[in-house]
């Protein structure tokens, strides 16, 4: 198959003339990742260069959007807005409902990205989710230990791809369709219920002991999730279970639930005024956020406006005054 690059300069041409470049190899200086036929899992994106950690990858509006679950003579009648080339493309996209579904609502179910919007028109700008065809996207794969985050950003309408680790060379990027917590059991079921497919990325593809391990640390983090949300008055504790999860974390190579705890360990520390570390915690809950949601996500604008004044949370000094810890160094 004749590799596709993409490369950074030329990535805002690509959502904009999406029929003109088609998906032909672009010549710049600065490639990215190439189209590529990957093992089991038909073709995907891989790096063709090293790729720091929070860089945006690829930046796509939707070729259409529809509302969840639509019917055939929907896709097609978007489809009809679309250019010939762009019709041709989105016939060249996989389909894991052949045999099921008819081909243009197959294909939308296969590669559909969902996201929402605030609907200015509903009373009280009413949030609407919507399922967004999104042409290169649809050609990253998934995987239960992603590299890559996405998330729209309304006030540009696109899609954002950011890097959420180092990727090396020749490193496929993938971003996670189903939640990445759960046994490999729970997680492959959720890919097969979403989307038909058996998911055959790196974690669901462990077997043996080396799969037990991930299943249970997995397991326990998404324990660990729900038990600290109820250590409010234990802050010690809290902690504790954090440090655990962050460190199931590191060794999962997940990247995703990290803000949460970042954020919480910060609000232990504010509860008893422990306002040094409060604001190491905060500082790393903005910069996981930065990777994750975008530096102009509300959840990181939030996070920098805590690192510089810990001391406006509504929670703190509620407990009496203690000193907990930090996080790890890198
Ligand atoms: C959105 S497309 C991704 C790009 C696709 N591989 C291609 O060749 O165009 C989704 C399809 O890719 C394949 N795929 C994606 N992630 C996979 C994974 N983790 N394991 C196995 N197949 C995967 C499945 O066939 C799925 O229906």
């Amino acid at each position: 198959m004749k590799a596709q690059s993409i490369t950074n300069s030329s990535k805002d041409s690509i959502v904009n003339q999406t029929s003109e470049l088609s998906l032909d190899i672009i010549e710049s200086e600065e490639e990215i990742f190439s189209v590529q036929e990957v093992p089991n899992r038909g073709n995907g994106l891989v790096a063709v260069r090293a790729i720091g950690r929070g860089e945006v990858v690829l930046t796509e509006s939707p070729l259409f959007s529809l509302t969840p679950s639509p019917s055939n003579s929907s896709v097609l009648s978007a489809l009809s807005q679309c250019s010939r080339d762009e019709q041709r493309q989105f016939f060249a996209l996989s389909n894991e409902y052949k045999g099921h579904l008819l081909p243009a609502l197959g294909i939308f179910e296969s590669n559909a990205l969902y996201y929402h919007t605030i609907d200015k028109r509903e009373q009280g700008d009413g949030v609407q989710e919507l399922a967004g065809l999104f042409l290169l996207a649809s050609r990253f794969n998934s995987s239960c230990t992603p590299n890559v985050s996405r998330c729209w950003d309304p006030s540009q309408q696109l899609m954002i791809f950011r890097t959420l680790q180092n990727v090396q060379e020749g490193e496929e990027l993938c971003f996670n369709y189903c939640d990445v917590l759960g046994t490999k059991e729970q997680r492959r079921e959720d890919v097969m219920q979403e989307r038909n497919f058996l998911c055959r990325c790196e974690a669901c593809e462990l077997e043996g002991d080396e799969s037990a391990e991930s299943d249970r640390r997995r397991s326990t983090i998404a324990r660990l999730f729900e038990e600290v949300g109820g250590c409010g008055k234990e802050p010690t504790l809290g902690m504790r279970k954090i440090k655990i999860a962050l460190r199931l974390l590191n060794e999962e190579r997940l990247v995703h639930y990290e803000t949460s705890f970042h954020y919480d360990a910060f609000q232990f520390c504010i509860l008893v005024s422990d306002f040094e570390n409060a604001k190491s915690w905060i500082r790393r809950a903005w910069e996981v956020s930065c990777w994750t949601s975008g530096p102009d996500s509300d959840a990181a604008r939030m996070f920098k406006m805590f690192w510089a004044n810990p001391r406006a949370h509504e929670l703190a000094g509620t407990l009496p005054d203690a000193v907990l810890c930090g996080p790890e160094p890198y």
